[in-house]
C-alpha cells in the first residue's frame, strides 16, 4: 500500500540519519580515546568554550546568522572608531583606539569607520559564493594601503627613521612598510608612480574592469556626458515611438505619452531617497536604472498552471496487507457470505474513520478490524500535502487580501446611510438590516469609498439577494479602492467524510470482488464534492485488468453506469474507482477563496476552480494556463464556471491590475458584469464586433511587445514591477509615461458563434495572440457548448494549451477537447475534467459555484468605486473596419446563380464533392473548384480533405438562410445564431 510504504520508508528514512550522527560521534570519540592526555588537556578548555558556544548560539551552522552578526560586529567597530578617529573622545578607551588605528593607518585611519561600514553593507547586500566579497575586499584593502604608501613616502620617508609619532602623522606602519622602503631604495618620485599604479589596479579590481575595457568605458562616459549637455533631444531614440503610433497608448490607465498628461511632477523617473535607501540595504538591490530586478517573472518554474491545497480527506479501512489484515478480511468475506453484516451492527468494516481536518485515520469499530486501530493511524499517517507551487506573490497585489486571520463570524456590516460610516457588526449602534439585505449592506460598508458613494446618494439595499437598486450619485475615484470582502460570498454546508451511501457502495465492490473470484479489497475511500474514490488494492500477482474488466459489473452491482476507473491513481499504487454521490455536494467559491493559501497568493489572476475528489482545493492561475479552453454539453457547467472564475478576479484584483474583454453571444450570461470598472469594452454580444476586438487584442498585445522590447523586459510582470518600484523611466528628454500594463483577460463565452461568422479572422486573432500574448499579459478563455472540430479546430487546439472539460455528450467531443476520453462520463452540473498545460492526466474537479446574488453584491460593490473606462479605440477600430469593409459579394462576381446552385446541392445533399459539382451544374473542373473554395470561405464547408469530399458545415434546414448569407442579405449563416444575435427582449443593449 503506498502509504504504508512510504510511511515505512519515512521512518526508515527518519533512522538513518541518526544512525549516521551517532555514527559520526562514535567516531569522534574514538579519535578522542586515541589522543594523548596532554593533547586533551591542552585541549579541554577551546572544546569547553566551543560547546558553551554552539549551545547558546542561534542557528549553530547558519551562516546568514554568522553573517549578520560579523555584519553587526563591523558596524559597532565603526562606531567604536568613529568616536576615537572623527570626535577625538578623551576616554581611555577612545584614547587607546586612537593610537592603535593611528599607528596601523596613520592620517588614513578617519576613513576607517566609513570602510567598515561599507564592508557591513556589502556583506548585507551580498552573500553566497557569488559574491565576489573577497574581490572587493581585497580591492579596498590594496587601495588603502596604495594610499597609505602614498602619504608615507611624502610625509615620513625624508627623516630616514622610524619613529611612531612620525607614523601616526604620515601613512601609519602600513604606509611604512613598503612605502618608505621603496622612497629610500628607488626615490620619492618612483615610489610614489609605483603606488599610484597599484591604487588604479586597485580601483580596476572594485569595479571589475579589465584594463582592456578601459577605453570602451571612457568613451561611454564621455558619451553619456555628451548626451547630458545636448539639450534638443531629438534623435536621441530612434526606437521611441510617440503617442498616435499605438504604442503605449493601447493600455487603459497608461496616460498618452505625448506629453499632453505630463503634470510637472517627474517624480516617477527619479528615484526617492528612500528608494536609493532601500536599494543601498536589499540584497541585489542597488538602484540601477531600468534593468535590474530582484526577481523576475521567469525566476519561477512551475508545472502546472493548477494547485491543490489542503489534506486529502480520506476515509482507511484497515491497514497494510499482512496476516492480521488477512484474518480480518477473511472475517469480513465470512460476514458477508453469511449474510451477518451489517453497517450498523457494529461489526462494519468500513471506520468512522478519518478527521476530516487533519487526515488522519482516528478510530476502528470494534471486532477484529479494532486490533489495527492504533497502527494503522501511525501508518496512515498525516496526508501528504500536495498543494503545487502556484508562483510567488505578485508585486501588483498592493491591495491586500484580507488577512487569514480575520475570524470568520458575523458577516453583518451595518452602515450608518446618512453618514456613510460603517457602525461596525450588527451589535453596534444601528439595527441589523433584514436577513434579505444584510450581505448587501456587506457589500456596501465594506469600504468607506463605496459607503460613501452610499451616502451620497440614494442606494437602496433590499430586493431579493440584496441586490443594489438605488442610483449612486457620484463616484469619488480619488477614494483608495477596496476590495470586495470574501464575506459577501455564502460558506457551503460542511463536507461529510462518510455516508450510509459509501458503505453500501463497499458493500457492493467487495461482493462483485468475491463473486468473479478477484483478489481485490477496498481499503479506502476519498469522498469528494460530487464523486467518490474508492480506493480498490490488489492481491499478490492478480492483474489489473481483472478489475478494469469489471467496470460493467461494478456499475451493474453500485447500480450507477457513471462509473470511472482510474488504474492506478496517480501518485499510489492502487486502482481507483469513482463512482457519483447520491447527495451531491456544492462547493461554494466562497470556501475556495478563503482557502488559506488562495488567500496568502495574491495574485489577481488567481481563480477558485473548485475541488478535486481527495476534497483538495483547486486553483488555477491564469497567467500560467496561459490560455484556458472550456467545453462540455448544454447544463454542463461552463456558465458556472465562467462566473466562478470572472467573481473570483473581481473579489481579487482591481481594475489596474486586470481589465476583461467579454464576449457573450446569448446575450444573457454575462449581464451581470456590465459596468464593472475592470471592463474594457462595454460587454460584446454581436460576434462580428467580438471578432473586431480580438483584432484590437492582437494590436494591443504587438504594442506591449514593443513595449518590452524597447525598455528590455521579457515579461509584462516584470515591467509593472519595475515601473512600480520606480526603476523605469522614460528616456531623458522624452515627454513619454511609463505606467504598469493591466493583465487583459478575454473572455468569450461561446465560441461556435464566432467562429461561423469570421472563423478565418477569428482563427487568425487567436492564433497570433496565443502565440505571443503570455509575456504581454493577454490570456484567453473561450468556452463552447460544441466542442466539434469546426468550432474547435486543430490551430485553435494547437494553441490553447489548457483545457477545462465538463461532462460532453460523446467521447468524440471529449476527445476534442482533452484529446482523450473521459468527459463523456462526467455526471454534469460542474463535474469537470481540468487539464491545465504540463499536466499529463486530467485532474477531476466539482467546479466552484458562486449564485445570482453573490455575483451582484460583488459586481455593486466594485461598480460603486469606479466608473469603467472604456476605450474608445477598440470602438474607432470597429468602425473604421466597417467603413473599409468591401461588399461581400465582391469575389463572386457573375457567379452568383451557380454559387447559390452550388451551395443548395451541397447543403441539400451533404456531400462536398467538386465532381458531384462538376456533374450536376455541367461546369468544369476549374469552375467547380472555385464554387467549393468560395462556399468554404462562407463557412459552408470545410477544408479539402484531399480526394474526400468536403465536410459540409450547416444542415438542409438553414438552407435559406445559407442562401441569403451567399446573397449578403443575412449577416449569420444559420438561423439560430441569427436569433441569437437578436437582443432578447427587455435586455440592457449591451453591443458595442
Ligand atoms: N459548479 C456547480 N455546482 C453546482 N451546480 C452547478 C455547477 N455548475 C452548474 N451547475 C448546475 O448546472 C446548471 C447548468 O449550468 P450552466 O448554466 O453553467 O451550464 P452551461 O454548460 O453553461 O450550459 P449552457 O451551455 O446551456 O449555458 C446550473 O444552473 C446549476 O444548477
Amino acid at each position: 500500500m503506498a502509504r504504508s510504504t512510504s510511511s515505512n520508508s519515512r521512518s526508515g528514512g527518519g533512522k538513518a540519519p541518526r544512525t549516521a550522527r551517532s555514527g559520526s560521534g562514535g567516531d569522534a570519540a574514538d579519535s578522542r580515546a586515541d589522543e594523548s592526555l596532554f593533547k586533551r588537556a591542552a585541549l579541554a578548555i577551546p572544546r569547553a568554550f566551543g560547546s558553551l558556544v554552539r549551545t547558546i548560539s542561534v542557528g549553530e551552522y547558519d551562516p546568514a546568522y554568522r553573517r549578520d552578526g560579523l555584519c553587526f560586529f563591523l558596524i559597532v567597530l565603526a562606531i567604536f572608531f568613529c568616536a576615537s578617529e572623527w570626535f577625538r573622545v578623551s576616554g581611555p578607551l577612545g584614547q587607546g583606539l586612537h593610537v592603535l588605528a593611528s599607528s596601523v593607518f596613520g592620517v588614513m585611519s578617519v576613513v576607517l569607520p566609513v570602510l567598515l561600514v561599507v564592508i557591513a553593507i556589502r556583506l548585507i547586500r551580498n552573500a553566497g559564493k557569488s559574491s565576489d566579497n573577497p574581490r572587493v575586499i581585497v580591492g579596498w584593502i590594496m587601495l588603502l594601503w596604495s594610499v597609505c604608501s602614498i602619504i608615507d613616502v611624502i610625509m615620513a620617508s625624508d627623516s630616514r627613521a622610524f619613529s611612531w609619532a612620525n607614523l601616526q602623522q604620515a601613512g601609519g606602519l602600513l604606509g611604512f612598510v613598503i612605502g618608505s622602503p621603496l622612497a629610500w631604495g628607488l626615490s620619492q618620485t618612483f615610489a610614489i608612480i609605483v603606488f599610484v599604479i597599484a591604487a588604479l589596479f586597485s580601483v580596476l579590481l572594485l569595479t571589475r574592469t579589465h584594463v582592456t575595457e578601459l577605453p570602451d568605458k571612457v568613451a561611454s562616459v564621455m558619451g553619456r556626458q555628451r548626451d547630458r549637455n545636448d539639450s534638443s533631444g531629438e534623435s536621441q531614440f530612434p526606437n521611441e515611438m510617440q503617442a498616435g503610433d499605438s504604442t503605449l497608448a493601447f493600455a487603459d490607465g497608461v496616460p498618452l505619452h505625448d506629453g499632453s498628461d505630463e503634470t510637472g511632477d517627474d517624480s516617477s523617473a527619479r528615484p526617492s531617497l528612500f528608494d536609493r535607501l532601500r536599494g543601498l540595504f536589499s540584497k541585489h538591490g542597488k538602484y540601477v536604472d531600468a534593468e535590474r530586478l530582484d526577481r523576475y517573472a521567469g525566476d519561477e518554474a512551475f508545472l502546472n498552471g493548477a494547485a491543490r491545497h489542503g489534506r486529502s480527506q480520506e476515509t482507511r479501512l484497515d491497514g497494510p496487507r499482512g496476516d492480521a489484515y488477512r484474518d480480518s478480511y477473511e472475517e469480513l468475506t465470512e460476514a458477508l457470505t453469511s449474510g451477518t453484516f451489517s453497517a450498523s451492527s457494529g461489526q462494519s468494516p468500513v471506520v468512522d474513520a478519518t478527521d476530516g481536518r487533519d487526515g488522519h485515520t482516528t478510530a476502528m469499530p470494534s471486532g477484529s478490524f479494532g486490533a489495527h486501530a492504533t497502527g494503522l493511524a501511525a501508518l496512515s499517517g498525516t496526508a501528504p500535502d500536495n498543494a503545487a507551487a502556484t508562483g510567488g506573490a505578485d508585486p501588483w497585489a498592493t491591495i491586500g487580501l484580507e488577512s487569514t486571520e480575520q475570524p470568520e463570524v458575523d458577516r453583518t456590516v451595518v452602515v450608518n446611510t446618512e453618514t456613510g460610516e460603517i457602525v461596525g457588526p450588527a451589535s453596534g449602534s444601528m439595527p441589523a438590516p433584514a436577513d434579505g439585505s444584510s450581505r448587501a449592506a456587506t457589500a456596501a460598508a465594506a469600504g468607506t469609498a463605496a459607503a460613501a458613494a452610499l451616502s451620497a446618494g440614494t442606494a437602496n439595499a433590499g430586493g431579493e439577494g440584496g441586490t443594489q437598486t438605488g442610483t449612486i450619485a457620484e463616484i469619488d475615484e480619488s477614494q483608495p479602492y477596496r476590495l470586495p470582502s470574501l464575506d459577501l460570498l455564502k460558506p457551503g454546508k460542511p463536507h461529510a467524510q462518510r455516508t450510509p451511501e459509501n458503505d453500501r457502495i463497499i458493500r457492493a465492490l467487495t461482493t462483485t470482488f468475491q463473486e468473479f473470484k478477484v483478489d481485490a479489497r477496498v481499503v479506502g475511500f476519498l469522498r469528494g464534492p460530487s464523486v467518490t474514490q474508492y480506493e480498490i488494492e490488489l492481491g499478490p500477482g492478480v492483474k489489473v485488468e481483472k478489475v478494469t474488466n469489471l467496470q460493467k459489473n461494478i456499475a451493474y452491482a453500485v447500480a450507477d453506469d457513471r462509473v470511472r476507473i482510474l488504474s492506478p491513481i496517480p501518485g499510489k499504487s492502487a486502482i481507483g474507482v469513482e463512482i457519483p454521490n447520491r447527495e451531491r455536494e456544492i462547493v461554494q467559491l466562497g470556501d475556495v477563496l478563503r482557502d488559506p493559501h488562495a488567500r496568502q497568493d495574491t495574485n489577481p489572476m488567481l481563480v477558485g476552480l473548485g475541488k478535486d475528489v481527495e476534497g483538495h482545493v483547486v486553483t488555477a492561475d491564469l497567467t500560467k494556463m496561459p490560455h484556458l479552453l472550456v467545453a462540455g454539453a448544454t447544463g454542463s457547467g461552463k456558465s458556472s464556471f465562467i462566473n466562478s472564475m470572472l467573481t473570483s478576479i473581481i473579489m481579487r484584483a482591481t481594475p489596474d491590475q486586470v481589465r476583461m474583454i467579454m464576449v457573450d453571444p446569448k446575450h444573457v450570461e454575462l449581464t451581470a458584469y456590465a459596468g464593472i470598472p475592470h471592463l474594457l469594452t462595454p460587454i460584446i454580444t454581436d460576434p462580428k464586433k467580438a471578432a473586431q476586438a480580438l483584432e484590437w487584442v492582437v494590436k494591443e498585445m504587438d504594442a506591449r511587445y514593443s513595449d518590452l522590447e524597447f525598455f528590455g523586459f521579457r515579461h509584462v510582470k516584470d515591467f509593472n514591477e519595475a515601473v512600480r518600484a520606480g526603476k523605469v523611466h522614460a528616456p531623458a528628454g522624452s515627454k513619454r509615461k511609463v505606467a504598469p500594463y493591466p493583465y487583459l483577460l478575454v473572455v468569450v463565452d461561446e465560441m461556435a458563434d464566432l467562429m461561423l461568422v469570421a472563423k478565418n479572422d477569428v482563427e487568425s486573432s487567436i492564433q497570433r495572440i496565443t502565440q505571443l500574448a503570455r509575456a504581454a499579459g493577454v490570456h484567453l478563455v473561450l468556452a463552447t457548448q460544441r466542442p466539434s472540430v469546426d468550432v474547435v479546430t486543430g490551430l485553435i487546439k494547437a494553441n490553447i494549451p489548457s483545457r477545462l472539460a465538463f461532462a460532453t455528450s460523446s467521447a468524440t467531443d471529449s476527445r476534442v477537447i482533452l484529446d482523450t476520453t473521459g468527459a463523456e462520463s462526467l455526471i454534469g452540473q460542474g463535474d469537470g475534467l481540468f487539464l491545465p498545460m504540463g499536466m499529463a492526466k486530467p485532474l477531476r474537479v466539482q467546479g466552484s459555484w458562486v449564485n445570482e446574488s453573490e455575483i451582484r453584491d460583488a459586481v455593486e460593490f466594485v461598480r460603486q468605486q469606479r466608473k469603467p473606462h472604456y476605450r474608445e479605440d477598440i470602438e474607432e477600430m470597429a468602425k473604421k473596419e466597417d467603413e473599409h469593409k468591401v461588399d461581400p459579394t465582391e469575389d463572386i462576381g457573375g457567379d452568383m446563380d451557380v454559387l447559390l446552385q452550388a451551395a443548395e446541392l451541397v447543403v441539400t445533399s451533404q456531400f462536398g464533392s467538386t465532381s458531384m459539382l462538376q456533374r450536376k451544374l455541367r461546369v468544369g473542373f476549374a469552375k467547380a473548384g472555385r464554387l467549393m473554395d468560395l462556399l468554404e470561405s462562407r463557412g459552408v464547408v470545410g477544408p479539402s480533405e484531399g480526394s474526400k469530399a468536403r465536410e459540409v458545415l450547416v444542415q438542409p434546414a438553414d438552407l435559406p438562410q445559407v442562401l441569403a448569407f451567399i446573397r449578403g442579405d443575412a449577416d449569420s449563416l444559420t438561423a439560430d445564431a441569427a436569433a441569437a444575435a437578436q437582443p432578447a427582449s427587455g435586455s440592457q443593449e449591451l453591443a458595442m
